[in-house]
C-alpha cells in the first residue's frame, strides 16, 4: 500500500525517539484502584498477596526486557522500571516503549491472578496507565527512587494509622480524617503505639519499603572491583582485561605498537600517559561489561534504597545469599503458606544496586 495515494498520511506520525545516552523511567499506575481494590476485597491498609501480585507482572516484564530494564521499584498499585543508558530498545521511541512495558504487565497481571486471589474471581479486566520520564544522570534517578520510596513510607504511615482508627478504633473514615489532619510522623507512631500496641518499625518491610527488582549476579554476591576475575565464566582474553590491574601493567608492553616513539621527550610522555589512560578507560569498560553480562538472577527485594548501601559494594563482602527459600511462588498455596515477602533473604539489599549503572 505503499505507493498508493492514501501513503501521505504516514506523514502525520510523528517521531518520539527521546535522547540517547540517558536513563529512562516508565511509571505505570493502576486506573482506578481505590475502587478495584473495594472490589476484590482486598485487604486494608495493605493486602500482600495484591502487592506479590504486582511484583510477580513487575518480574515478567523485567524477564521480557531482560538487559534492557536494569531496575524496577515497586507501591501500591504502581511500578517504575528503570531502563539502561544504554538502551536501543525499539529506537528509544518513547510511546512504544511505554505502551509495550505497559502491555507486558498488564498481561501478566491478569494471567497470574488466580495464582494469587485463588477464591476471588476476577470481577473487571484491570488497566493501567504509563508515562515516561527521561533522566540525565545517575545521581537524579538516585533521587528518583528515593522519592518514590520516600513516598511510599509517608502513605503507608498514613493508612496503617488511618485503619488501626478505623478498624479498630470504631472510628468513622470521616472522624479518623479529622483526627489524622495536621499530625506529624511522630505524631502517628505514637498513636499506632499508644492506642493500637502497634510497633510501626516492625510492620513487614514490604508495606514499609516497597519492592525493588535488581538483576544480580548468580550467586547474589554483591558485585566487588576485585570479585569478577576469579569466577567469570568469559574468554582468557575478556578476563584479562576486566582486571582493571592487569590491563593497565599490559599497557606498557603494548604501547610500542600504538604510534610513532615522539622524538621530543615532552610529547613522547604525553603520548605515552594519553595511550595509557585511554588503555585504562578501555579496560575499566570491558570490565562493566563483563560484570553486566554476569547480572542473570533476578532479586526481590525489600530494602532501605534511599541510604548509600544499596548503591555501594561493601568494604567487604557479605556472605553469598540463599535465594532458594525466595523463589517465585508456584502455586496459590505456595503464596500464602510461603509468604515470600516475609523471606529475610529479600531484606538485604547491600551492594546489589552497583549493577544498575553499568553501561
Ligand atoms: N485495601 C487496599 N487498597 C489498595 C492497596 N494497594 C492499593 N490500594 C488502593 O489503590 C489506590 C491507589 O492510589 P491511586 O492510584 O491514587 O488511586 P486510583 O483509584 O488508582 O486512581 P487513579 O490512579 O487516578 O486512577 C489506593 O488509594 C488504595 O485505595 C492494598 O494493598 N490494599
Ligand atoms: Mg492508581
Amino acid at each position: 500500500m505503499a505507493g498508493t495515494k492514501f501513503a501521505y498520511v504516514r506523514n502525520f506520525e510523528l517521531p518520539d525517539s527521546v535522547i540517547p545516552d540517558t536513563y529512562l523511567v516508565v511509571r505505570i499506575d493502576g486506573k482506578g484502584f481505590h475502587k478495584f481494590s473495594k472490589a476484590h476485597d482486598f485487604a486494608k491498609p495493605n493486602d500482600a498477596a495484591a502487592l506479590e501480585l504486582m511484583n510477580e507482572a513487575a518480574r515478567y516484564v523485567m524477564q521480557s526486557l531482560k538487559g534492557q530494564v536494569a531496575l524496577a521499584f515497586g507501591e501500591s498499585d504502581e511500578y517504575s522500571f528503570l531502563l539502561r543508558k544504554s538502551t536501543t530498545l525499539y529506537s528509544r521511541r518513547n510511546s512504544k516503549i511505554t505502551t509495550h512495558i505497559v502491555s507486558l504487565f498488564t498481561s501478566a497481571y491478569v494471567w497470574n491472578w488466580s495464582k494469587f486471589f485463588p477464591n476471588q474471581p476476577l470481577l473487571h479486566p484491570p488497566s493501567f496507565d504509563g508515562r515516561m520520564v527521561v533522566y540525565p544522570n545517575d545521581q537524579v534517578v538516585r533521587d528518583y527512587f528515593s522519592w518514590r520510596q520516600a513516598d511510599t513510607h509517608i502513605n503507608n504511615l498514613y493508612n496503617t494509622a488511618f485503619w488501626a482508627l478505623v478498624l479498630q478504633g470504631g472510628r468513622t473514615e470521616q472522624e479518623a480524617t479529622k483526627e489524622l489532619e495536621g499530625t506529624f510522623s511522630a505524631d502517628k507512631h505514637e498513636i499506632l503505639h499508644t492506642k493500637f500496641g502497634i510497633n510501626y518499625d516492625q510492620l513487614p518491610p514490604i508495606f514499609r519499603k516497597g519492592t525493588t527488582l535488581v538483576w544480580t549476579t548468580n550467586t547474589s554476591e554483591p558485585l566487588t572491583p576485585t570479585q569478577d576475575a576469579g569466577s567469570s565464566t568469559t574468554s582468557p582474553s575478556k578476563t584479562t582485561a576486566s582486571h582493571p590491574g592487569l590491563a593497565e601493567s599490559s599497557v606498557d608492553a603494548d604501547e610500542a605498537s600504538q604510534g610513532p616513539v615522539l622524538a621530543n621527550a615532552k610529547d613522547e610522555k604525553l603520548r605515552l600517559k594519553i595511550e595509557r589512560k585511554r588503555a585504562a578507560k578501555d579496560a575499566k569498560k570491558q570490565e562493566k561489561r563483563d560484570k553486566k553480562a554476569q547480572l542473570s538472577t533476578l532479586r526481590t527485594l525489600h530494602c532501605d534504597i534511599i541510604g548509600q548501601d544499596f548503591w555501594q559494594a561493601p568494604q567487604v563482602a557479605t556472605q553469598p545469599a540463599q535465594h532458594g527459600s525466595a523463589q517465585i511462588p508456584q502455586s496459590a498455596r505456595d503464596v500464602s503458606s510461603s509468604q515470600p515477602w516475609n523471606d529475610p533473604v529479600r531484606f538485604d539489599g547491600t551492594g546489589l544496586g552497583v549493577s544498575v549503572f553499568l553501561d
